[in-house]
């Protein structure tokens, strides 16, 4: 399951696709704040994201504050970013489309 990080090259490619993630300082990870009507559909999001995560078996960081959830995604294991971070912010994306 051990995957390579990404050079900083294609991590700005697929960063391209998802114009609402940051990249954080140290290039290990990227962020993007959720926000959602009520706490319910805030919720409801993190909820299909968790069935995703263990299918994937990645997992996101992540902090919710009523409608708010902010999401921090890396691949800890290899302390950087890999290919499974960014199809998993594309699949957050379209689980918050609504
Ligand atoms: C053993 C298991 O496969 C690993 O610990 C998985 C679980 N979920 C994970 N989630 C994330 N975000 N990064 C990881 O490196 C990771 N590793």
């Amino acid at each position: 399951m051990a995957r390579e990080a990404l050079a900083i090259d294609e991590i700005a490619e697929r960063l391209a696709d998802l114009p609402e993630w940051q990249l954080s300082e140290d290039s290990a990870a990227i962020t993007k704040r959720f926000t959602f009507r009520n706490f319910n559909a805030a919720f409801g999001f993190m909820t299909r994201v968790a069935l995703l995560a263990e299918k994937m078996d990645h997992h996101p960081d992540w902090r919710n504050v009523y409608k708010l959830v902010d999401v921090t995604l890396s691949t800890h294991d290899v302390d950087g970013l890999t290919d499974l971070d960014f199809d998993m912010a594309a699949r957050m994306d379209k689980f918050a489309d609504n």
